[in-house]
C-alpha cells in the first residue's frame, strides 16, 4: 500500500512474528534486539518485562536509525515474564532450569506478564503492560518427565510454552491467550493502528 509506514518487529522470536501474521500484519523488518535480561535486585515482574520491552525497542531503533529502512518506519519491541508472586521465572535454558520451573507451576496459579514499546515515525515511545493469569494442573512426575523430554521449554519464560504441549496443562486461564504467547494482540494492534499503520489493510481477501 503506498505511502503506509514501515513497520520493524524488534523481534527473534518466531511466535511473535506468527502472531502478527495472524492479525494480518506483515512487518516489513525484523530487527532482533540483543540486550542483558537480567533483573535488578528487587525489580518487580511488571518492572522488568516493561523495562526490557524499552530496553529492546532503544537497542533496536539505535542499531537501525541510520539505515533507509528507519525513513518513516513505526518499530514494535515486545518482552513477557513468568512470575509465581514477586518470584521471576527464568526463560529456561537447561532441562534443570526447565524442570525447576515446571514443578513449581504444577497445581499453581501464575501471571505472565508482556510489556511492548511502540517506538512512532517521531521517536516517541508508547508502552503498555498486558497481565494474564494461569493455572495449571497438578503434573504426575512422569507427565513432568516427558514434557522436559519434549524440549519444547527451551527458550521460553517459564519453562513451557501454551501453544504447545502445556496447554493441556492449563485448568484455566483469565485474561489475554495472546499475550502468554508472547505479544498480547489486541494492544499490539492498537498501538500499530495509533501511528496510523493501516492495520485492517492485510485483513482483505484474507482466507
Ligand atoms: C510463557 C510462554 C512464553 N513463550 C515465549 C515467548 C517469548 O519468545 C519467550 C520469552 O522471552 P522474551 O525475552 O520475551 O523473548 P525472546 O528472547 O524469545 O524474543 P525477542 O526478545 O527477540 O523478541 O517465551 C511462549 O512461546 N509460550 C509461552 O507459553
Amino acid at each position: 500500500m503506498p505511502g503506509r509506514p514501515k513497520l520493524i518487529l524488534a523481534s527473534g522470536s518466531p511466535r511473535r512474528l506468527a502472531l502478527l501474521q495472524q492479525a494480518g500484519i506483515e512487518p516489513d523488518k525484523l530487527v532482533p534486539a540483543e540486550i542483558d535480561e537480567t533483573p535488578v535486585p528487587r525489580e518487580s515482574p511488571r518492572k522488568l518485562a516493561l523495562r526490557l520491552a524499552r530496553d529492546k525497542a532503544s537497542e533496536a531503533t539505535r542499531r537501525i536509525r541510520d539505515d533507509e529502512d528507519w525513513q518513516g518506519a513505526v518499530l514494535l519491541a515486545a518482552d513477557t515474564v513468568v512470575c509465581v508472586g514477586r518470584r521471576i521465572l527464568p526463560k529456561a535454558e537447561t532441562v534443570d532450569e526447565a524442570a525447576a520451573c515446571i514443578r513449581l507451576l504444577s497445581g499453581r496459579s501464575h501471571r505472565v506478564y508482556t510489556g511492548l514499546c511502540l517506538v512512532d515515525q517521531h521517536e516517541r515511545t508508547r508502552a503498555r503492560l498486558v497481565e494474564t493469569r494461569v493455572r495449571f494442573k497438578r503434573l504426575g512426575r512422569d507427565e513432568i518427565d516427558a514434557y522436559l523430554a519434549s524440549g519444547e521449554w527451551r527458550g521460553k519464560a517459564g519453562g513451557y510454552a501454551i501453544q504447545g504441549i502445556a496447554g493441556a496443562f492449563v485448568v484455566s486461564l483469565i485474561g489475554s491467550y495472546t499475550n502468554v504467547v508472547g505479544l498480547p494482540l489486541t494492544e499490539a494492534v492498537g498501538l500499530i493502528a495509533g501511528t496510523g499503520y493501516p492495520v485492517t489493510f492485510g485483513w482483505i481477501n484474507q482466507t
